[in-house]
């Protein structure tokens, strides 16, 4: 076992972990051969690498009739080779939108990684034939570089956590006759043998006619898959670079900083920045209509694009993506120098330049959202409204509604962070601010 030759691409795959003192691994094991195979591998590497700390996962979707079965395999493997083993359970809600297969690889992945030992890498199965099923699957969909890139030997998870395919350069055909002559037994789900889904007609019919007819065509596949994750991480630098240019240190983006940029940089950009925020991309359409609305429209004109999980606005020269937010609550009879909001910032009271205390039959409060109240800031010319005010700071308008207000009764003496007033100045008196 120890010379063949998939064995030795394991070793090769995992030394960098082991180079770098990691030496905790789980293997996700669905009892099918190319986990079976991979967590005998890593059994026997443990001759070799005796620090090697190894354990073992099934995550049961309860979604075939089967699965305790699956489960009672993969614990029994275990036992046999010592290795410790976990069942973890899962309940898959069905949702319309997504296929039962996608909500299943969802759910397994929160598992893998909600009850894998917490310093451990989860080793998943997926091979070169995978691979190349992946690819044809994406070209099918009309994927564009990322999608063709198809899967990226390191996965990382929510909470930070890698995922590694070890087999991915070893074709399945080796998995199985690995199986074979060493006598590893595995389960076999029926289910990939339906035709009916998309992966199995491929494995099944396309992929074999491919590989007679073109020597080498898994492998060559597996080339170009490589080239395009290169040419990807490439097009990630220069756009890490492009957004650097543009961001400011509210994220929002300057609009004339790209308007030099060729239409599909900035479309590229574009998608990046959204990526900072929501998961969900917009279509070619929308892309369209911010790169038209946003970037060449006249620079005075009002401008709101709705996307899913918030809305595009610009102001002053920058794009912000507004996502929606609790209304802030008032806060009446302020006793303490320190407040929690309700969007969880804290309000600190400070002595220093700012107001006067307030009077013994001054009630002092702190309340949101009051555009038509009147005050005349330090340093300005007259008393006007706190619209007029903001509109005069440049205050973006959807940040209005959050910016905190200090009455003394029904007179406005402090916006937070912007003004305070010139009436109720003390040079040795209180300022309210932001606990950073
Ligand atoms: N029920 C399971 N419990 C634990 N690990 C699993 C389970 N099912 C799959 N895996 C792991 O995931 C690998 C890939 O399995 P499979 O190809 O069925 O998953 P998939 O997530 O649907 O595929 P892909 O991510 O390639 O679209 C397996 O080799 C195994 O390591």
């Amino acid at each position: 076992m120890h010379t063949s030759h998939i064995y030795l691409q394991v070793q090769k795959a995992l030394n960098h972990y082991i180079e770098n003192g990691q030496f905790t691994f789980t293997v996700a094991l669905s009892g099918g051969v190319d986990s079976v195979v991979l967590l005998q591998i890593m059994h026997g590497l443990k001759e070799q690498w005796p620090q090697l700390n190894l354990s073992a996962i099934y995550v049961n979707h309860g979604l075939s009739d089967n699965a305790h079965h699956w489960q009672q395999f993969c614990q029994a493997r275990c036992e046999q080779l010592s290795i410790d083993f976990k069942a973890a359970h899962v309940i898959i809600k069905q949702q319309s939108r997504t296929s039962i297969e996608a909500q299943a690889r969802e759910a397994r992945y929160q598992a893998l990684d909600e009850y894998s030992p917490n310093d451990s890498i989860i080793l998943l199965g997926q091979h070169l034939n995978d691979q190349v099923e992946t690819f044809l699957l994406r070209l099918k969909r009309g994927s564009g570089l990322k999608g063709l890139g198809a899967m990226q030997q390191t996965r990382v998870l929510e909470s930070g956590r890698e995922c590694y395919r070890p087999l991915l350069a070893v074709k399945r055909s080796e998995i199985e006759a690995f199986a074979q002559q060493f006598n590893i037994s595995h389960i076999t789900d029926e289910s990939n043998a339906n035709e009916r889904f998309d992966r199995n007609f491929l494995r099944q019919q396309i992929v074999p006619k491919l590989a007679e007819r073109f020597t080498g065509f898994e492998q060559c596949t597996a080339r170009s898959i490589e080239l395009l994750q290169q040419q990807q991480a490439l097009l990630d630098e220069y756009t890490q670079q492009d957004l650097a240019q543009c961001l400011n240190q509210y994220q929002a983006l300057n609009i004339q900083n790209m308007a030099h940029y060729s239409a599909i940089r900035i479309a590229n950009l574009l998608r990046a920045w959204l990526a900072l925020f929501t998961h969900t991309m917009p279509s070619q359409k929308q892309l369209m209509q911010i790169m038209s609305q946003a970037i060449h429209a006249q620079a005075d004109a009002q401008m709101v694009i709705e996307l899913s999980g918030g809305q595009i606005r610009r102001h002053q020269g920058y794009l912000y993506f507004v996502q929606p937010r609790p209304l802030a609550v008032n806060i009446e009879r302020v006793t303490s120098h320190e407040l929690v909001l309700n969007d969880g910032k804290i309000l600190q009271c400070l002595q220093g330049v700012g107001v006067r205390a307030p009077k013994s039959d001054e009630q002092v409060s702190v309340r949101f959202n009051c555009n038509s109240a009147r005050i005349k800031p330090l340093k300005k010319p007259g008393s006007n409204t706190l619209k007029h005010w903001f509109k005069d700071a440049k205050v973006a308008p959807w940040l209005r509604a959050d910016i905190p207000l200090i009455f003394y009764n029904d007179e406005l003496v402090q916006v937070v962070g912007y003004f305070i007033s010139d009436n109720h100045k003390d040079d040795t008196g209180f300022i309210w601010e932001y606990k950073s």
